[in-house]
């Protein structure tokens, strides 16, 4: 009987490499043409995950994903003010993800954005390779899958990253194919996100300032993805299933579909919608809401169609070194509602996540206060 060949840990860091240095992403391997994926992209037995998917297009049975309407939400205190806040209230803890449709951001902003995707990663290659990086701390960045050497398995995707909030990149060091509506596209959502932490903070039964007070505003991470069409979808993911760990992440998609929540140990998928934006509560904010609202595990399925675009919008505290900790907010606990997460300053647990991959563990687990028994 014929034995498959070996595997090394050094045979496949030397293809990990070997992917790495042609700079080229996920998407110079389609270009090339190949039929079968590297086997540094075949999800290992143990990240198969049997729970079955719910797919949109079966109809949304028992599993209706949430939508919120937020048209005419704007004056604080109003019936639809309270209504829109319940309703958030009840997709955050229900499912940690819900679709906003009539946000304001009109829809040729949104196609826009898409578009710059696009003509981002499918510019010339040599253009594009000189804001390949794989340092942290640069503002522009382009590179596939951040976790290459770190996870568990290459992802079918690749990705351009910008830090835009607080301190923002200088708009000349902006790739041009997106410059205009990358910065365009951030300042509309920074006001959709503001409005998102006064509801959310109204749904937590706070002051309408409470979270944004809190900086879960303050620092802005965009991440345009790009997922090419895959010959064997099958065998690998377009990004592996993982909880953000940010406060919330606000996310456009184009209409391929793919991406799912893990919800009542199902994979739902999260229909796409014209003209509707993704929202979805990150680690953080479920600790400071001492689980009230959930960060719900999510990942990519890869297709035979595409390329697949989105941006990911990822609001947290920026990441800065600031004296404050973060832990459940007081104002919510109660005999009946103790602490179940410890406090943590941004650095202890950015320190705790960074270097981590998609490895499908929960972050929280670490952070939980074990009750003494
Ligand atoms: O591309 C998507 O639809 C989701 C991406 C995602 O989950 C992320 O960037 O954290
Ligand atoms: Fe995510």
């Amino acid at each position: 009987m014929a034995t498959l060949p070996k595997y090394s840990v050094h045979d496949r860091l030397s293809e990990l490499k070997a992917f790495d240095e042609t700079k080229a992403g996920v998407k110079g391997l389609v270009d090339a043409g190949i039929t079968h994926i590297p086997r540094i992209f075949h999800t290992p037995p143990h990240l198969h995950d049997q729970r079955p998917s719910v797919r949109a297009d079966q109809g949304c049975n028992n599993f209706c994903f949430p939508i919120i309407d937020l048209e005419g939400v704007g004056g604080l205190g109003t019936d639809k003010w309270k209504r829109v806040a319940e309703e958030i209230c009840d997709a955050s803890s229900k499912w940690g993800f819900f679709q906003v449709v009539n946000h304001g951001i009109p829809t040729s902003v949104l196609e826009e954005m898409k578009a710059g995707v696009l003509r981002f990663h499918e510019q010339d290659l040599d253009e594009k390779k000189r804001f390949f990086s794989r340092d942290p701390a640069r503002k522009v960045a382009y590179n596939s899958n951040f976790d290459l050497y770190s996870g568990p398995v290459a992802n079918w995707r690749d990705t351009n990253y910008y830090y835009m909030a607080p301190d923002p990149p200088l708009p000349e060091t902006i790739p041009p194919p997106c410059r205009e509506i990358l910065i365009e596209y951030s300042k509309q959502l920074e006001t959709l996100a503001s409005l998102l932490f006064q509801l959310l903070s109204e749904a937590l039964g706070l002051p309408t300032n409470y979270l944004e007070e809190m900086d879960c505003a303050k620092g802005v991470n965009v991440m345009l993805h790009y997922y090419p069409a895959c010959p064997q979808p099958e065998l690998t993911m377009g990004t592996t299933r993982h909880t953000d760990t940010n406060f919330i992440t606000i996310l456009l998609q184009d209409d391929i579909g793919g991406l799912q929540v893990l919800h009542q140990d199902h994979w739902v998928d999260v229909p796409p919608m014209p003209g509707a934006l993704v929202v979805n509560i990150g680690d953080l904010l479920q600790l400071v809401s001492n689980d009230k609202f959930l960060s719900a595990e999510h990942r990519v399925l890869a297709s035979k169609v595409g390329p697949r675009v989105s941006v990911a919008c990822f609001f947290s505290t920026g990441l800065l070194p600031n004296a404050k900790v973060y832990g459940p907010i007081k104002e919510l606990l109660s005999e009946e509602n103790p602490p179940r997460y410890k406090e943590v300053t941004i650095p202890e647990f950015v320190g705790y996540v960074k270097g981590r991959g998609l490895d499908g563990s929960s972050v929280l687990q670490h952070f939980e206060l074990r009750s003494a028994s």
